[in-house]
C-alpha cells in the first residue's frame, strides 16, 4: 500500500511556499550571472541522454526543498513498491509492472508469489518468431502471397504507443507498410482499406480488454471486408492476430488463440507498448530493434530505481513540474521534440500523463485542495515556432517546456540539421533571456523617438520562461526506450507526490456508459426526451438531418 501523505501538509511544502516569495521575481539571467557553475550543477547525463535543467526558475535551495518534499512524501518507498509488484493500483486491485516487460536482466518479478518473467519471455519469444516469419515472407496469406501491409486496430494505449514508436523509428523501418486504425468514425477504416489488398494484409486486433467499442467495431468491419474479398472463414487465421489479455473474447471473435499474443492485467493500457501491444513495432523495425527499445527502457528503470534523487532524471523532472504546477500555478506543460520522426511524441504523452494524473480525488478518497496533472501538449519544432510559440514567449501564461533534440540526424542533409538545432538552442536562450527595452531601443537606432515609443513595448520580451533541454546523441531504439521510461517515471513520481492513483482511469468510463445508452436511441427516428434539453435537442436535430 502506498502511503497517503498530503504534500501540502509537509514541512518542505511550507518552506517552499516561503521560498517562492524569494524566487517569484528573480530572473534566471541573474542566476546565470551569479553562478558560473550553474550549467554543471543543474544538468545530468545518463548514457546518451543529457538533461540540462539550468534554465529553470530555481536555485540550490529550491532543489534542496523539492528533494526534501520527495523524501517527505516517501517517494523511495513508492518506487520500491512499484518494482516489487505491490498492489499500487489500489482501485483496480492490481500491481503495476510494465517494468517487468523490459526487465532484460531477467531477475524474478513476483506477482502473488509467482515469477512473471517466464511468461513475459515466452510472449517475447512468440513475438520474435512471428515477426520474423512475417518480415521474411515465410508467413503466407490465403492465396500464398507474402504479407506486405499490417493494419493495427486499437485505440488509446493500444494505438498511441505503437504509432508513436513506429514513426519515431521510421529510419529503421523495413519493407512492411504499417497502418493504424483507431477512430470509430467509419472514415478511418474505410480510407485505410482502400490502400491494402486482402491477400497480403495482416490485421492486428489490439485491445487489452477486447471489449472496447471502437476497436471491436473496426475489427468486425475489417473481417467483413476480408471475407467479402472471397476469403473463407478458415483463412482468417492467416490474416488476423490478437494482442490482448482476454483469451475468451479473442476466441469468440473468431481469432485462433494460437495467433493471440497475451499480456496481463498488471500492464496498464498506456504503459503497454512494451508488451504484445508492441508487436507492430517489432514488425515495422524488426524484433532486434524492439528488444533494443526494451533495453533502453530497462536501463532507465535501473537509473530511476537506484540513482540518488538529486541525480535521478525522472525525479528531477517531476519535481520541476511540481514547482511550476503547484507553486507558480502554471496549467500546462509543452513537449517540443526537434525531430520530425517524433511528431507523435507529445500526443502519446497526452494519454500517458493526462490519463494517469488527471485526477481530483486523492488516495484517501478525498477531493484534493491543490492542482494535479497538467495539460500536456506540443508539436515538433520548428513547426511549433511558427504556430504557438508567440504565446510561450509573450503570452500571459507560464508554460514550462521540454525541448528534445538529437545531436545526430538520421537524414544529414546539407545544413538542415544545423539549422534545426540552431533553432533548438535559440529558443531556450530567447525564452530565458528575453529582450529588454534597452536592447529593443538600441535595435531601433535611427528611428524617430515617436516611432521608438510606439513600437518598443511590443518588441520587449520579459524572458524568464523555464525550459528543460534534453539533448540526445541520436534517436536510436535504445535512446527512445530510455526517453519513454524517463517520462513514465516522471509521471509516477508526480502522482506519488500529489497522493493520487496514477494507474487507474475511471474518468473515461462515464462518457462510455452514456454513449452505450444513447446508441440504441439513435436506431430509429423516434423523438427523444429522456435527456436534458440540450442533449435531446441535439439528438433530435441529428435524426432530422441524417
Ligand atoms: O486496450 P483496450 O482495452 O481496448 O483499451 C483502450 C484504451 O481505453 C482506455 O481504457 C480508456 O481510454 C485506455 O486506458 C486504454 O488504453
Amino acid at each position: 500500500m502506498l502511503s497517503k501523505i498530503n504534500f501540502t501538509q509537509t514541512q518542505a511544502y511550507e518552506y517552499l511556499i516561503d521560498h517562492l516569495v524569494d524566487m517569484a521575481d528573480v530572473h534566471m539571467k541573474e542566476l546565470f550571472e551569479k553562478d558560473p557553475q550553474r550549467f554543471n550543477k543543474f544538468s545530468i547525463q545518463f548514457n546518451d541522454i543529457f538533461v540540462d535543467y539550468s534554465k529553470n526558475r530555481i536555485d540550490e535551495k529550491t532543489m534542496a526543498l523539492l528533494l526534501e518534499l520527495a523524501k517527505e512524501c516517501k517517494l523511495d518507498e513508492a518506487i520500491k513498491a512499484m518494482f516489487d509488484g505491490d498492489v499500487i493500483n489500489e482501485t483496480e486491485n492490481r500491481a503495476v509492472l510494465h517494468t517487468a516487460l523490459r526487465n532484460r536482466s531477467n531477475t524474478p518479478v513476483l506477482v502473488d508469489g509467482k515469477d512473471v518473467m517466464p511468461d513475459v519471455n515466452e510472449v517475447l519469444g512468440k513475438m520474435k518468431t512471428f515477426s520474423e516469419a512475417i518480415i521474411s515472407g515465410d508467413w503466407k496469406g490465403y492465396t500464398g502471397k507474402a504479407i506486405t501491409d499490417v493494419v493495427n486496430i486499437g485505440i488509446g494505449g493500444s494505438d498511441l504507443g505503437p504509432v508513436m514508436v513506429t514513426e519515431a523509428l521510421k529510419a529503421y523501418k523495413n519493407h512492411l507498410n504499417l497502418h493504424f486504425v483507431s477512430n470509430v468514425d467509419g472514415t478511418h477504416i474505410v480510407e485505410t482499406l482502400k490502400n491494402v489488398n486482402p491477400e497480403t494484409t495482416l490485421f492486428l486486433v489490439a485491445s487489452k480488454t477486447f471489449t472496447t467499442q471502437e476497436t471491436m467495431s473496426n475489427a468486425h468491419s475489417a473481417r467483413n471486408w476480408f471475407l467479402a474479398s472471397g476469403a473463407a472463414d478458415a483463412d482468417v487465421a492467416k490474416h488476423f492476430a490478437a494482442l490482448s489479455t482476454n483469451a475468451d473474447g479473442v476466441g469468440k471473435f473468431g481469432i485462433d488463440t494460437k495467433n493471440m499474443f497475451g499480456f496481463w492485467d498488471w500492464v496498464g493500457g498506456r504503459y503497454s507498448l512494451w508488451s504484445a501491444i508492441g508487436l507492430p513495432i517489432a514488425l515495422s523495425v524488426g524484433y532486434d530493434n524492439f528488444e533494443e527499445l526494451l533495453t533502453g527502457a530497462h536501463e532507465m528503470d535501473n537509473h530511476f530505481k537506484t540513482a540518488e534523487f538529486d541525480q535521478n532524471i525522472p525525479v528531477v523532472l517531476a519535481l520541476l513540474g511540481i514547482w511550476y504546477n503547484n507553486f507558480f500555478e502554471s496549467e500546462t506543460q509543452a513537449i517540443l521534440p526537434y525531430d520530425q520522426y517524433m511528431h507523435r511524441f507529445a500526443a502519446y504523452f497526452q494519454q500517458g500523463d493526462m490519463e494517469s494524473n488527471g485526477k481530483y480525488v486523492d488516495r484517501t478518497g478525498e477531493k484534493v485542495n491543490y492542482q494535479t496533472g497538467p495539460v500536456i501538449w506540443g508539436e515538433p519544432g520548428t513547426n511549433g515556432q511558427h504556430a504557438f510559440y508567440q504565446l510561450i514567449h509573450q503570452g500571459t501564461k507560464l508554460i514550462p517546456c521540454d525541448f528534445i533534440a538529437p545531436a545526430k540526424s538520421h537524414n544529414p542533409l546539407g545544413e538542415h540539421h544545423n539549422m534545426l538545432l540552431s533553432n533548438f538552442f535559440a529558443q531556450t536562450e530567447a525564452l530565458m533571456n528575453g529582450k529588454t527595452e534597452e536592447e529593443v531601443i538600441a535595435e531601433l537606432e535611427g528611428k524617430s523617438q515617436e516611432e521608438i515609443d510606439t513600437i518598443a513595448p511590443f518588441k520587449v520580451f520579459e524572458g524568464n520562461r523555464p525550459t528543460n533541454s534534453i539533448l540526445v546523441k541520436k534517436i536510436t531504439p535504445k535512446v527512445l526506450g530510455s526517453l519513454l521510461a524517463m517520462y513514465e517515471h516522471k509521471i509516477y513520481t508526480q502522482g506519488v507526490i500529489w497522493n493520487i492513483f496514477s494507474f487507474d482511469q475511471w474518468g473515461v468510463e462515464l462518457g462510455k456508459q452514456l454513449a452505450g445508452k444513447i446508441l440504441p436511441e439513435l436506431k430509429d427516428d423516434t423523438e427523444i426526451d429522456s435527456h436534458d434539453a440540450s442533449t435531446n435537442g441535439l439528438i433530435n436535430l441529428y435524426k432530422a438531418w441524417r
